[in-house]
């Protein structure tokens, strides 16, 4: 067919010069013609449908879905940590910005306590109550402060305000996302254990807190964005801290606090968020959270987080290298918190569409909390109610099918307890003369968590249980592959892909 025959479209397409009906088309070759044509459509339609639900059912089956629980403190949200700076270091160092003001908060809180501490003693110094923590006979009763030591705490008072103003800064306003009225509530009456625990700055869900320092947290950077904070803005919270640092570090540092912290049992080592020993670095003018710090940082979660990454699997099982995308809930500990998502999973309401098809849980226990009491229940001790919540998460129906992985964390904590000659015995009675270590102490309480599933699990469930000190990323990172390897193993022999 001569070229000036085409019309101006089919011109400029060559495709359509090849696939144009032949000019001398009768009806009948017509009809034929866009019978086969319908038909083709037909055909491909169906293929590319097929295609995309192949697509559908291997995505469905890619995605991994884990449910970290535990009670508050016990390590969840620094466990995700991990498998953020594993799995998607690049966002995770994007956020130092937010972990900055998060852990000069940590530090302004450690003050607060000490101070708060400073103050009671005084308060019973000038008018002794018998009976009270530190009446005329106990522990604290002969340690007496100088005037240096009032200097000081009036010295260290400016931090005080800093509180506000990070808890400004870290809940953006209108958010509704941050609760963070805790931190300054007025210290209870329930003796030194349960005394400031319940005074800590909480999240929601969402990490809006975060969006402050969103700049930075969408950088694809590795670097720290010197825009992101404002060096020389004489508001920054970091100035007050710097200035104060010196006198910080002589408070922690005094023989007489350090005796009248251990006489009124208050460890701050212990807690979350502990930075004292840092503090020349931590407050200083141009500091930038390392891994390890954002790890050690402290901040209480309330509701539920998702956290997606992809994670490739490397010739794996001899299935060659796949990637899956891994679906990680942290869910906030505290008991109020806890026991109303629980009661409503076991209702089949407002969790199920999350957690109807977990792969695995991932429980933490925090076995160093054996001479602690609850922040939210002072009458009940730590331990004791993670065991409890051990029981009701194995025995709960819901879950039968569902395989759980158990972190005994916090080693390094109940180590440093026991060689500072905090007995065992004294609060887990049952422990007996057994000896004193966190090898017999760590090991006693694997096998209570060991008997608890056993006797309250449906049958053919494993024990997988690990030691764990999650803030140390080396050997939590080792733990979290084999944990993968072990879910995906279990889900894939549940899925009858492999024996
Ligand atoms: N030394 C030490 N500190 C730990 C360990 N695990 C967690 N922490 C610290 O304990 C604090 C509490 O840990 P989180 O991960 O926030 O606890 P959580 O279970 O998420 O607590 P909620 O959000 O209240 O439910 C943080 O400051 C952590 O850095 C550990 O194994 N050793
Ligand atoms: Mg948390």
């Amino acid at each position: 067919m001569p070229i000036a025959a085409l019309s101006a479209a089919t011109r400029d397409d060559p495709l359509a010069h090849i696939t144009a009906p032949p000019p001398d088309e009768t009806d009948q070759q017509r009809q034929a013609r866009l019978i086969a044509e319908a038909e083709a459509k037909r055909i491909s339609d169906a293929i590319d449908e097929e295609i995309q639900q192949q697509e559908r059912l291997a995505k469905k089956g890619q995605v991994v879905k884990i449910l970290l629980l535990g009670q508050s403190e016990s390590g969840k949200s620094t466990t995700l940590k991990n498998f953020q700076l594993m799995h998607s270091p690049k966002a995770f160092r994007a956020e130092r910005a937010s972990w900055r003001a998060v852990i000069q908060l940590n530090i302004v809180r450690s003050i607060r306590i000490i101070l708060e501490a400073l103050a009671e003693h005084q308060a019973q110094q000038n008018a002794p109550r018998p009976g009270t923590a530190q009446g005329p006979s106990s522990p604290a009763s002969d340690i007496k402060l100088t005037p240096d030591h009032l200097k000081l705490k009036m010295r260290l008072a400016p931090l005080l305000q800093v509180e506000e103003a990070l808890i400004k800064k870290l809940s953006p306003a209108g958010s509704g996302e941050v609760e963070a009225t805790q931190l300054a509530q007025a210290p209870t009456s329930s003796g030194p254990i349960g005394r400031y625990k319940d005074k800590e700055l909480a999240v929601n869900s969402s990490f809006a807190w975060k969006g402050v320092f969103n700049r930075l947290m969408n950088s694809t950077r590795d670097s720290f964005d010197s825009e992101v904070i404002d060096w020389d803005n004489p508001e920054d919270p970091g100035r007050v801290i710097d200035a104060c640092s010196e006198d910080m570090i002589k408070l922690w540092s005094d023989p007489t606090i350090k005796r009248l912290l251990t006489a009124m049992s208050i460890r701050l080592e212990d807690m979350g968020g502990f930075f004292l020993d840092s503090i020349e670095r931590v407050a200083s003018p141009r500091y930038v959270p390392t891994d390890d710090d954002i790890l050690r940082a402290r901040l209480k979660t309330l509701g539920v987080t998702e956290y997606r990454f992809n994670i490739k699997e490397e010739q794996r099982l001899g299935l060659g290298s796949i990637t899956r995308e891994w679906r990680i809930f942290d869910v906030g500990g505290q008991r109020s918190l806890r026991c109303k998502r629980i009661i409503q999973k076991q209702d089949g309401a407002a969790w199920a569409p999350f957690f109807d098809d977990v792969n695995a849980i991932l429980f933490l226990a925090a076995i160093s909390a054996f001479d602690q009491a609850l922040a939210e229940d002072p009458g009940v001790n730590r331990l004791e109610d993670s065991v409890l919540l051990w029981k009701s998460i194995c025995s709960n129906p819901l879950l039968s099918q569902t395989n759980i992985v158990l972190f005994l964390n916090k080693i390094d904590i109940l180590k440093a307890k026991l060689d500072s000659g905090v007995r065992f015995a004294d609060h887990i009675v049952s422990y007996g003369n057994r000896p004193n270590d966190v090898e017999s102490t760590s090991h006693y309480l694997r096998r209570k968590f060991a008997q608890i599933h056993k006797e309250h699990s449906s049958a053919g469930r494993s024990f997988y249980c690990h030691f764990t000190t999650v803030t140390d990323p080396k050997s939590t990172q080792h733990i979290l592959v084999d944990l993968q390897d072990t879910v995906v193993r279990k889900n894939l022999a549940q899925s009858h892909l492999v024996g």
